[in-house]
C-alpha cells in the first residue's frame, strides 16, 4: 500500500507561480462560452461601483438632513415639506439610492445565474476535454500508477474547479469596487489608506500558507484517496458482490476504509485547526487598525474638519474596505491554492503519447501484400525487470491464419499489442510489407486490424451496441450487425434474450440482462465481424465456450477469414490445429514455427503439450 511522506510545501515564490495558470484557464473559460464570460464581465463592472455611489449617496442624505435639521420648518405635514421645496434634493436623493439598490439586487441575481450557467459548461468543456485527451495518450500511460494518480487528480479538478471562475469574477470585482473606494478614501486621509493595507498583510500571507499546506496534503494524498475509492468500490458493487460474499471479504475492506478515511480526517482537521487559530490572531491585527483608524477620523469630525455625512462615508467606506480587503486578500490566496490544483489539471493535457503517427505516413497498404515480419524484437513493460519478448523473430503472412500457442506468460497476447501498436518494441521492429509499423498512420493500422482480447471489456449496453463497438460508425447498420452476430454464433444468444438486439446487457442498470462467459464471448467474437479489417486477431476470447462452442467459432473464423490475415490464440489444440502455420512461443522467443503435422514430427515443447491435453481427454 503506498504510503508517501508528505511533501514539504513549496516556496513562496513557486505557490504565487502557479497563478502562470490562470490565463490558461481564462481561455478555457472564454472558449466555453464568450457570450456568458463577457455579460457576467460587463454586469460585475457595473455592480463594483454601485457600493461607493451608494454610501457617497447616503453620506449626501445625511448631511441634507442636518442641513434642514436646521431651517425653519415650513409646517407639520409631508405636505407643507413637499410644497415648501425644501426636500426636493432629499427626495431626489432617496430615489437614486433606492434605484441602486434595486439595481444592485438585479445585478447580483443575474450574475449569479451566469455563475452557475458557465460552471456546468465549463464542467462539461474540461471533462470532454480530458476524455478527448485521455484517448490520445499511451496504453503504457494508463498502466502507470503515478498517471493514474494524475489522471484522478486532473478528474477531481474537472468536476470541483468550478467555482474558481465566479472567485476569479468576483476577484476582479472586488479590485473595482476596492479602488472606488480607495479613490475616496485618499481623498480625505490617505495615509489610513496605507495602514489598512500593511495591517491586513499578516492575514494574507497566513491564507496563503494554508492553502499550499492544504493542497500539498490533497496531492501527497492523491494514490491513497484513489486506494479510498477502489476499496469503496470493491466493497459494494455489483461486479464484486459475488466474491466478498463468498470470501467474507466485508470487514476487512470496512477496516481499510475506516483507518484510510481517518488518517484522512485527522491530516485535514490538523490543517483546519493550525488555520483557524491562527486566523483568528492574524484577523485581530486588521481589527485593531480598524478601530484606529475609525477613532482619528471621529477626532477630525469633532474638530469641525469632516461633516457628519463625510464621517458616515468615511467610516462606511472604511468598514467596508476592511471587509473587501480581506475578502479580497483570502479570495487571492485561495485562488492561488485553487491554480495549484489548476496545475493537475493543465499538467495532464501536457502528456504526450509517444505511440503516435508519423508527420508523413505510408499509405496503408490494401490489400497487404506480404503480410508482417518480426525482426529480432524484444519488449519489457514499463517498469518491469524482465523481457516479456526477446530476440523474436517470425512472419506472418498475408492471408494465412496462424495460431500462437504457448503457456501462461509465454508473451503470446504481448506479441499481439506489439501488432497493433499499443505498444513499440524496445528492441528490433515489426515490418508491414516491408516497411517499419511506425511509418504507417496509426489510426490506418489499428483500423485494419481487429482484435478481440481475452480481457474484452463488457459493455453495459444494448446487444445491439456491444457488437457494434467492433465498427461504432455503423451503429445504426442493423444488418451489418445481424450479420456479425451470425458469423460468431452470437445471434443464438440474442434470439434468447427478451428485448433482442435492444435488450440492455450487464447488471448495471435496472433492466439488464446478464449473460454467461461464453454467450459473452460470442458477443464480444461478433466485434471483429463487424469491421472490415484486412487482419483479425482472436486473443483466447473462447477460453469459456465449451468445447463445442469453440470448435464451431474457430471453424467459421477460417471460412470467413480466406481473404484475410488472422491471428488465432487458444489452449485447446484441437481449434489451434486447424491453422495454416503454428508458432510456439516460450519464455518470450519463438520455439519452433510450422503445421500440426510438422510440429509433431519435431517432437518438442508443442508434441509435449499437444500430448498432454490428449491424455487428459483419454
Ligand atoms: N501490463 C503488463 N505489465 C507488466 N508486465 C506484463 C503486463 N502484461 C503482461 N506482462 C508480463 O509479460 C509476460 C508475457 O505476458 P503475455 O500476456 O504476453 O503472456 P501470454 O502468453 O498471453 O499468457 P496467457 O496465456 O496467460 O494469456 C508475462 O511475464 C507477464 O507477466
Amino acid at each position: 500500500m503506498p504510503q508517501n511522506p508528505p511533501q514539504p510545501p513549496q516556496s513562496f515564490r513557486e505557490r504565487l507561480g502557479a497563478l502562470r495558470n490562470l490565463p490558461p484557464f481564462l481561455k478555457l473559460v472564454w472558449e466555453t462560452s464568450p457570450g456568458i464570460a463577457s455579460a457576467q464581465v460587463g454586469m460585475r463592472l457595473v455592480r463594483a461601483l454601485l457600493p461607493v455611489a451608494a454610501l457617497y449617496v447616503g453620506a449626501q442624505i445625511i448631511d441634507e438632513v442636518v442641513r434642514l435639521t436646521n431651517v425653519a420648518p415650513p409646517g407639520n405635514s409631508p405636505g407643507a415639506w413637499f410644497a415648501s421645496g425644501l426636500v426636493d434634493r432629499l427626495v431626489l436623493l432617496l430615489a437614486i439610492e433606492f434605484a441602486l439598490a434595486v439595481a444592485s439586487d438585479l445585478l447580483g441575481r443575474g450574475i449569479s445565474l451566469l455563475d452557475s450557467l458557465l460552471s456546468e459548461r465549463l464542467s462539461t468543456t474540461t471533462s470532454v476535454r480530458l476524455m478527448e485527451h485521455a484517448a490520445t495518450l499511451d496504453l503504457e500511460d494508463f498502466e502507470d500508477s503515478e498517471f493514474q494518480d494524475r489522471l484522478e487528480r486532473a478528474r477531481t479538478q474537472a468536476a470541483g474547479r468550478t467555482g474558481l471562475t465566479s472567485q476569479l469574477f468576483g476577484q476582479a470585482q472586488d479590485i473595482v469596487t476596492i479602488a472606488s473606494f480607495a479613490a475616496g478614501l485618499i481623498a480625505y486621509a490617505p495615509w489610513l489608506m496605507a495602514l489598512l493595507a500593511v495591517a491586513l498583510i499578516p492575514a494574507f500571507l497566513g491564507e496563503i500558507y494554508f492553502n499550499a499546506q492544504s493542497y500539498w496534503l490533497n496531492f501527497n494524498r492523491a494514490p491513497e484517496r484513489r486506494e479510498l475509492d477502489y476499496v469503496r468500490q470493491v466493497a459494494a458493487s455489483a461486479e464484486t458482490a459475488k466474491e466478498v460474499k463468498i470470501f467474507g471479504l466485508h470487514a476487512f475492506l470496512v477496516a481499510r476504509y475506516r483507518e484510510l478515511a481517518t488518517s484522512f480526517f485527522r491530516a485535514n482537521r490538523k490543517i483546519a485547526v493550525r488555520r483557524a487559530s491562527w486566523g483568528s490572531v492574524l484577523t485581530a491585527i486588521s481589527t485593531i487598525a480598524y478601530y484606529f483608524a475609525y477613532a482619528y477620523i471621529v477626532w477630525r469630525t469633532l474638530h469641525g474638519d469632516f461633516t457628519i455625512g463625510t464621517l458616515t462615508f468615511l467610516s462606511g467606506s472604511f468598514l467596508r474596505l476592511r471587509g473587501l480587503l480581506e475578502q479580497f486578500l483570502v479570495g487571492f490566496s485561495t485562488v492561488a491554492g485553487q491554480a495549484m490544483y489548476l496545475d493537475d489539471l493543465f499538467s495532464f493535457f501536457e502528456i504526450k503519447p509517444e505511440i503516435a503517427s508519423p508527420a508523413n505516413p505510408r499509405p496503408f497498404p490494401v490489400p497487404i501484400a506480404e503480410g508482417f515480419t518480426f525482426e529480432d524484437v524484444g519488449f519489457r513493460y514499463p517498469g518491469a525487470e524482465r523481457w516479456a519478448v526477446r530476440n523474436l523473430s517470425l512472419r506472418l503472412r498475408a492471408g494465412e491464419v496462424l495460431a500462437l500457442v504457448g503457456e501462461n506468460g509465454a508473451g503470446k497476447t504481448t506479441l499481439v499489442k506489439l501488432l497493433a501498436r499499443l505498444y513499440d518494441p524496445d528492441e528490433g521492429r515489426i515490418l508491414l510489407d516491408g516497411h517499419d509499423l511506425r511509418e504507417y498512420d496509426l489510426f490506418e493500422l489499428r483500423r485494419n486490424i481487429g482484435v478481440i482480447f481475452q480481457d474484452f471489456v463488457r459493455f453495459h449496453l444494448s446487444a445491439a451496441d456491444n457488437i457494434a463497438v467492433g465498427l461504432i460508425e455503423a451503429r445504426d447498420d442493423m444488418a451489418r450487425i445481424e450479420r456479425a452476430a451470425r458469423q460468431s454464433l452470437a445471434d443464438e444468444v440474442v434470439a434468447k434474450l427478451p428485448e433482442g438486439y435492444k435488450q440492455l446487457i450487464g447488471r448495471r442498470f435496472k433492466t439488464g440482462v446478464d449473460l454467461s462467459g461464453g454467450e459473452w464471448q460470442k458477443i464480444a467474437i461478433a466485434r471483429a465481424y463487424m469491421r472490415d479489417a484486412q487482419v483479425l486477431i482472436l486473443d483466447e476470447p473462447t477460453a469459456a465456450l465449451d468445447a463445442r462452442a469453440e470448435f464451431e467459432v474457430f471453424q467459421r473464423f477460417k471460412e470467413l477469414t480466406t481473404s484475410k490475415t488472422a491471428v488465432l490464440i487458444s489452449h485447446r489444440f484441437s481449434s489451434v490445429r486447424m491453422a495454416d502455420r503454428i508458432a510456439v512461443l516460450g519464455d518470450g522467443r519463438i520455439e519452433a514455427v510450422g503445421t500440426h503435422e510438422e510440429l509433431m514430427q519435431q517432437g518438442g515443447r508443442y508434441k509435449e503439450l499437444f500430448e498432454l491435453q490428449a491424455a487428459g481427454y483419454r
